[in-house]
């Protein structure tokens, strides 16, 4: 475990004077409905937490007076259930590094063939995306939406594991072979990141398994997938700036790390991993985790996931940059 810790490090963007804002990281967040204003909220808090320059949130009117009045941090659209919703989105796309799907989108019919037309437009750009929560609830009922687009990260509880699963492979989930289970659907939905939630996050891209048992508490509130899927947005792009083909990120890394040159990052990542994304993931399910973890030392059983977002710093440090 302790390797794939430290090639989360090396995909880590250093901080540097000369930066402009913007450079290590602009999310959009797609999610937040009269329901639930929380889920996008904590993803969009974390992925600046963790290290993003601007977390933007996408969401319908009605949601997006009330995600403000939570955190002057975030930038909210109130555009998700305007008429002209994908082309409002599409207009910030081209400014975004990476998109996450779902936290409180809600299961509207109209709010979810928006989410549909947002994912067309940032597959056509090659944007990462994320998909969570009921952005996960969409590609059940539509796999090939995001089937075979490799920059794509899934990250399902259990119940949304077994619906997609279900779906996929025709056949319920076998509780007796977890591994198997995320692995076959991994490669049904054509190699892309699949990481499944729960007690041990199962993270596969149908070649390989990784497994995170990072300790975190017996505490499960709701909203922690929601941190992880918020801080995923931003690993995911960094991770995917280590990639080869991408000078930039070349720059960055071995900026970041003078003890290997970026190739040999890159070969590293290939070795060791092959996909930069199972990095990435491994990274958010063990920063999750952590706050979990450090949360509960302090609150125990009346810890919530704003506790845990007020841990993301700390956790961050401990794990990565110390
Ligand atoms: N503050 C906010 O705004 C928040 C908003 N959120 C938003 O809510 C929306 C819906 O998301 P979701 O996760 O509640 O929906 P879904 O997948 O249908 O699961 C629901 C049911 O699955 C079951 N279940 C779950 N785990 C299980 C297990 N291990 N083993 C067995 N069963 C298990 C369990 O069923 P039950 O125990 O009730 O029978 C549970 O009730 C989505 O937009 C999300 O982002 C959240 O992010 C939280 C914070
Ligand atoms: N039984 C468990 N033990 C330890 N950690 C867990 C357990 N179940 C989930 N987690 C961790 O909690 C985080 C969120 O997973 P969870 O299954 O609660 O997501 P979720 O249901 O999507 O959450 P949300 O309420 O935000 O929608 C992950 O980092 C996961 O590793
Ligand atoms: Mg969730």
């Amino acid at each position: 475990m302790e390797n794939i810790f430290q090639l989360v490090r090396n995909v880590i963007p250093p901080l540097a004077g000369k930066k402009h804002k913007g450079q290590d990281g602009r999310i959009g967040i797609i999610g937040g409905c009269q329901e639930y204003t929380g889920a996008p909220y904590f993803a969009a808090i974390t992925a600046l937490k963790v290290g993003a320059d601007l977390s933007h949130v996408f969401c319908t009117k009605d949601a997006a007076t009330v995600i403000k009045s939570y955190s002057p941090e975030l930038i909210v659209h109130p555009v998700l259930d305007s008429p002209n919703a994908v082309h409002e989105v599409e207009k910030w796309l081209p400014r975004l590094h990476s998109i996450v799907i779902g936290p409180g989108l809600g299961r509207n019919d109209v709010l979810l063939e928006n989410a549909k037309g947002i994912i067309e437009k940032s597959k056509v750009k090659g944007i990462p995306i994320v998909i969570d929560a009921d952005g996960l609830w969409l590609i059940s009922q539509q796999p090939s939406l995001i089937q075979g687009y490799q920059r794509a990260i899934l990250t399902p509880n259990y119940m949304e594991f077994s619906r997609l699963y279900e779906a996929m492979l025709r056949d319920p989930v076998d509780s007796n072979d977890h591994h198997g289970c995320v692995l076959r659907l991994s490669q049904a939905m054509g190699n892309l990141t699949v990481v499944q939630k729960g007690e041990r996050d199962l993270i596969s891209d149908g070649e390989k398994v990784l497994v995170c048992s990072h300790e975190g508490s017996s505490r499960r509130c709701g909203g922690q997938g929601d941190l992880l899927s918020g801080s995923l947005g931003v690993l995911a792009h960094w991770a995917f700036l280590a990639g080869p083909e991408k000078t930039n990120g070349y720059d960055c890394i071995s900026d970041s790390s003078s003890q290997m040159n970026p190739l040999s990052l890159w070969q590293l990542l290939q070795k060791c991993c092959q996909n930069p994304f199972l990095v990435a993931a491994f990274g958010a399910c063990s920063l999750t985790r952590q706050c979990n973890n450090q949360a509960f030392q302090k609150f125990g059983r009346s810890m919530t996931a704003s506790d845990m977002v007020s841990e993301v710093g700390t956790a961050f440090n401990k794990l990565f940059e110390t």
